[in-house]
C-alpha cells in the first residue's frame, strides 16, 4: 500500500512539515509513504515553494502591520522567481492579540519586502502568497511602498492605513518603483466588498469590533470608489489578506490564482497521487472556511477526481466538511474532548493516535 500525506500546517502546533510525519508514523507498518506538506498562500507557502523548486532564503528588514521594524524571509529559486508570502511582513502571526488593530495596520511591510526583492540582481518575477494577514488595507500600503501613494483633494499625502482616509482622493504615482511581473497566490476566493468580502468574513479574526468592520468596509468601498476599480474588487481573491488581491490586480497589475493550484502544480500532486494508493491530507481547523477552496478540500477533490480514496485529520473537522462527501473517514485531535492546550502541547503524539484509529477502523481498500 502507497499513501500520500499532504496535508497543510496545525497552525500554533505544528508546521505542515512536522504535521505529516505525525501522521505518517500512525500508518500500519510496511506502508509506502510519500511525504507531501502543502500550503495555500498563508503561512508555510514560502517554505513550501522553496523546497519544491530549490531556492536561497534571503532576508528584508522591513515593518509589520504596525509600521515596527521585522526581518522578513522570502526565497530566490535559481529560475529568477523571487518567492513570498505577505504574512511574513503583515501577518497576524507578527501581532499579539491585544494590539491587533486593523484600522491602524498596513500592508506597507509587505510592499517594501516586494521592493526588496526588485532589487535582486537575477530576480525576473515575484510570486507572492497571500493569507494570515493582519491587515485590512486593500493593498494602499503596499502601493504605497512602492511609490504609489494614497493623496487628498489638495495632493497632501495621507498614511497608508484605513483610519487615515477619511480625505482620500486619488493616488500620486509619480514615485513608482519599477518591479518584476507579479503572480499572486490566493488563500481564498473572496471579492473585496459585501457579505462575502474580506472584511465581513476576515475581519473578527483580526482584532476588528462590528463596529469597526463597518468603519473598514466604508474605507474600502471609498477605495474603490476613488479607482474606479470597480471589476477589480469583484474579482475573486480580491477580498485576499485584507484586500491585497485587489491592490496588488490594481495597482500593479499583478494575475492571481489559487495559492493552492499553484503549490500542486509546483508539487506535481496529481502525479504524485496517481502513484499512491490513498490519500491523507488535513490541517488545524478543517470548517466551512476549508470548503472555500482550501488545500486540503483541494487535495480531497484532486483525489476523488483520480479515484483514489482520501482521509481526512485534523485539530477539530466540523460536521459540513465530514459530511461533505469528500472522505473516506475522519478524525479530529480534538474527539478526546482534551483541552485545546493540551491538544496543541501534544499535537505530534495525538496526531499519530488519530491516524492509528481511522486506519484500523476505516483501511483503505485492497
Ligand atoms: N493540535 C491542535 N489541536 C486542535 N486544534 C488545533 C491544533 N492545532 C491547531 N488547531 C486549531 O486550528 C486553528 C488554526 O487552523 P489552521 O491551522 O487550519 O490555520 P488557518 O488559520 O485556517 O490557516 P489558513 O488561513 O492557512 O487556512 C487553531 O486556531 C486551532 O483552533
Ligand atoms: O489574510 C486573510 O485575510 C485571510 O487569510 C484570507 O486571505
Amino acid at each position: 500500500m502507497r499513501c500520500l500525506i499532504a496535508n497543510d500546517k496545525f497552525k500554533g502546533s505544528l508546521t505542515a512539515l512536522e504535521a505529516a510525519s505525525a501522521i505518517a508514523a500512525g500508518l500500519p507498518a510496511g506502508y509506502e509513504v510519500d511525504l507531501c506538506p502543502i500550503a495555500d498562500g498563508g503561512e508555510g507557502f514560502t517554505e513550501t515553494m522553496c523546497a519544491a523548486l530549490s531556492g536561497r532564503w534571503v532576508t528584508a528588514d522591513v515593518s509589520d502591520a504596525l509600521g515596527r521594524p521585522i526581518r522578513a524571509r522570502y526565497a530566490v529559486t535559481d529560475a529568477g522567481v523571487a518567492v513570498m508570502e505577505m504574512a511574513a511582513a503583515s501577518g497576524l502571526l507578527h501581532v499579539h492579540p491585544d494590539e491587533r488593530s486593523p484600522l491602524r495596520a498596513s500592508t506597507f511591510g509587505t510592499g517594501e519586502m516586494l521592493r526588496h526583492a526588485a532589487r535582486q540582481r537575477g530576480v525576473s518575477r515575484i510570486l507572492i502568497g497571500l493569507g494570515g494577514s493582519a491587515t485590512n488595507d486593500g493593498g494602499v500600503g503596499m502601493a504605497s511602498a512602492l511609490g504609489i501613494s494614497p493623496v487628498n483633494g489638495r495632493g497632501r499625502t495621507l498614511d497608508p492605513w484605513p483610519s487615515a482616509w477619511g480625505e482620500l482622493a486619488g493616488f500620486d504615482a509619480t514615485g513608482l518603483v519599477a518591479v518584476p511581473p507579479i503572480q499572486v497566490a490566493s488563500d481564498v476566493t473572496n471579492p473585496l466588498l459585501g457579505p462575502k468580502g474580506a472584511t465581513a468574513v476576515f475581519g473578527a479574526q483580526k482584532g476588528a469590533s462590528e463596529a469597526e468592520r463597518r468603519e473598514l468596509e466604508r474605507h474600502l468601498a471609498r477605495l474603490v470608489e476613488v479607482t474606479g476599480a470597480y471589476a477589480t474588487a469583484k474579482r475573486p481573491g480580491a477580498g485576499a489578506a485584507g484586500g491585497l488581491g485587489f491592490g496588488l490586480m490594481h495597482f500593479l497589475g499583478a494575475e492571481l490564482r489559487s495559492g493552492f493550484e499553484l503549490v500542486a502544480e509546483a508539487l506535481d500532486l496529481k502525479r504524485r497521487i496517481q502513484e499512491a494508493d490513498f490519500v491523507i491530507t488535513g490541517e488545524g481547523s478543517m470548517d466551512a472556511q476549508s470548503l472555500d477552496g482550501k488545500g486540503p478540500v483541494g487535495v480531497a477533490q484532486m483525489a476523488t477526481s483520480l479515484g483514489r480514496p482520501a482521509y481526512a485529520v485534523g485539530g477539530r473537522i466540523t460536521g459540513d466538511v465530514r459530511s461533505a462527501g469528500l472522505f473516506q473517514a475522519c478524525a479530529s485531535l480534538d474527539e478526546s474532548g482534551l483541552p485545546l492546550e493540551t491538544l496543541i502541547r501534544q499535537a505530534t503524539t495525538l496526531l499519530t493516535e488519530a491516524t492509528k484509529r481511522m486506519m484500523s477502523q476505516s483501511p483503505p481498500p485492497a
